[in-house]
């Protein structure tokens, strides 16, 4: 997937402008539209020609001539309106297919810097702008400016007829605003209960294992459960509250046209009027009111499809908006700078780092070290441009780490995080960051860490199947491949969260090799680890503690004066 999620803050959304290249076709479809609504004027001319000329002249072909026009017109008005239903169809598809990849990076985007729920929830409202797209409800929205089409032409038959129509309208639109005021809030709250439930499905199936193992089947499906009562009380109220509108909505339409068939007939008694105005007004006011009505029973749709949009524009917005620094480039090697990082929860008071400032060069190896809760994995994350810094900020060659992943600069930091998460597959797609990996780079990397030889003795080499999630994996065996998958790309940077805490002695050589070969390469490794044994490997050592760096030098100096157990001290 090679979309690109640059965007200047003043273009628009890639959702706005894919919307926008759709404008022609919407344009056709209107047009399609406008003539399945005038072929829908056939029934109530036919019926008017009937009374005054058929009735009048008693002629047989005339009657046969008119029935056989209408015919027609049914006949092309039908096509129309199917051919408009699978343009707009074909609208949803190109969409999809053009604002999938978009909308998944920026999902992934947004879930790793915001809110993964929302992110999951934005996934899905693609589908529902597709879905939308192919119902029957996208073609009412062509429909209902012909609405007014309809009253004008019971206007021109009589006026009063045109009030009466006129007065229906606005009664059924009064119940289309009220609709949309009853159900508002409870489809939001519906919406966000359902995506809430989603997300707690998706945890509770990641951590089967543990919860089947320790019994906990029960207690995680309540907590999915309710949620998804939440969201099904929630839309429970809407829908009710929808059913009790539309019900009234259809008493008023029958109501109307009871009053209207009433008016024509007085209308023909007292006017002399062609008795055909009985039935071609009852006709036009069923065609003038059909879409208001159809919006009504749409409702829930409408809106669903509306906050769909809206929350996804938004996500759009929120990562498209900060592309201008995405483009600069950086040298190959580059050293890192921390300069004054802070950073607090969102939504909390509470301050995790502040004033951490570093500088290391190409080729240095730093350990952060420190007790737990001290903020290391935290550092680490924003180092490797997981986390942004909420104050200061975190360079690589004078860029933002953060801003450089947002571009694609990816490829310059390699990552090994705690919870190693591989995905599946074949293990040169592993490697190479599941990115049409080039097996020349996939081999490198894994000779790199080592581990090319092992792979090779494998029946399928790099072809190897892992499993999903690396399930036939052992934990070493995924913090290997996770290393080779950080080292991918001979990236600048390289950030190994606790990288040896499932290895064995064996491991851990492999592992010192592999940073000695980083640090030859120029690469800058920070490596976040409560085990001292790693510490000869790095020539710097930053202490952590309550959330900033106490100390900071080369590895000797600060080993020695904070480091050293006491009984070794001058030893
Ligand atoms: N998303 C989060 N929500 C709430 N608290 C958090 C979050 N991320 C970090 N913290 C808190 O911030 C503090 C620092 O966490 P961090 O994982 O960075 O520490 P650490 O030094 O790496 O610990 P350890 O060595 O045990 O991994 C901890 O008290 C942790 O509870």
């Amino acid at each position: 997937m090679t979309t690109s999620l640059i965007q200047s803050p003043t273009q628009p959304t890639h959702l706005v402008a894919a919307l926008r290249a759709c404008g022609c076709a919407f344009g056709l479809v209107f047009l399609y539209s406008c003539g399945y609504n005038l072929f829908l004027l056939a029934p109530s001319i036919y019926l008017l020609q009937i009374y005054d000329r058929v009735l009048s002249s008693r002629s047989a072909d005339t009657l046969l001539m008119l029935t056989l026009i209408v015919a027609a017109a049914v006949v092309v008005g039908s096509m129309l309106d199917i051919v408009r239903r699978a343009a707009l169809s074909r609208i949803g598809s190109w969409l999809d297919h053009r604002l999938r990849p978009v909308v998944l990076t920026a999902s992934f985007e947004y879930a790793s810097r915001a809110d993964r729920g929302v992110a999951a929830e934005c996934y899905r409202d693609l589908a529902a702008l597709r879905q939308f797209l192919d119902s029957p409800a996208s073609a009412l929205l062509f429909d209902v400016p012909w609405a007014p089409a309809f009253l004008l032409l019971l206007f021109l038959v009589h006026p009063l007829l045109g009030v009466i129509g006129l007065l229906s309208a606005v009664a059924l639109l009064a119940l289309a605003l009220l609709t949309e005021m009853a159900t508002r809030q409870p489809l939001a709250h519906a919406n966000l209960a359902l995506s809430r439930s989603y997300l707690r499905f998706g945890t509770a199936l990641k951590y089967i294992q543990v919860i089947r193992a320790m019994g906990m089947q029960d207690g995680a499906a309540q907590i999915v459960y309710r949620d998804a009562e939440v969201a099904r009380k929630a839309q429970d109220i809407a829908m009710h509250r929808t059913e009790i509108i539309l019900g009234f909505s259809k008493s008023v339409r029958t109501l109307t046209q009871i009053l209207m068939m009433g008016a024509a007939t007085w209308l023909v008694l007292d006017d002399n009027s062609s008795p055909g105005i009985i039935f071609v007004a009852s006709l036009l006011l069923g065609r003038g009111l059909a879409p208001v009505e159809g919006a009504i029973g749409a409702w829930r749709s409408f809106a669903y499809t509306r906050n769909a949009f809206n929350r996804l524009n938004k996500m759009l917005i929120a990562v498209e908006s900060d592309g201008e620094a995405r483009m600069v480039p950086i040298p190959e090697r580059s050293g890192l700078i921390l300069d004054n990082v802070g950073y607090a929860l969102p939504f909390a008071d509470r301050q995790i780092l502040r004033g951490v400032t570093l500088r290391l060069a190409p080729g240095d190896c730093v350990a952060l070290i420190g007790p737990s809760g001290s903020g290391k994995s935290t550092l680490g994350r924003i180092i490797a441009g997981v986390l942004q810094a909420t104050s200061g900020c975190a360079l690589l060659g004078g860029v933002d780490i953060t801003a450089l992943r947002l571009c694609g600069g990816t490829r310059h930091v390699g990552y090994l995080p705690q919870d190693i998460e591989l995905f599946g597959g074949a293990i040169k797609d592993v490697i190479g960051r599941l990115d049409g990996a080039d097996p020349g780079k996939a081999i490198e990397a894994a000779k790199l860490v080592g581990l090319h030889e092992a792979i090779m003795r494998l029946p399928q080499g790099y072809e190897t199947d892992i499993g999903e999630g690396g399930s036939l994996l052992l934990r070493s065996q995924r913090q290997q491949l996770g290393l080779a998958r950080a080292a991918y790309g001979n990236p600048s940077l390289i950030v190994l969260d606790d990288p040896n805490s499932s290895l064995d002695y064996d491991g851990e050589c492999m592992l010192f090799k592999a940073i000695e070969r980083m640090k030859s390469r120029g690469m800058t490794v920070v490596i976040i680890t409560h085990r001292m044994g790693i510490l000869p490997v790095t020539n710097k050592i930053a202490i952590v503690r309550n959330g900033t760096v106490s100390a900071f030098g080369d590895s000797e100096r600060i080993y020695e004066t904070y480091l050293r157990p006491p009984s070794q001290t001058g030893t």
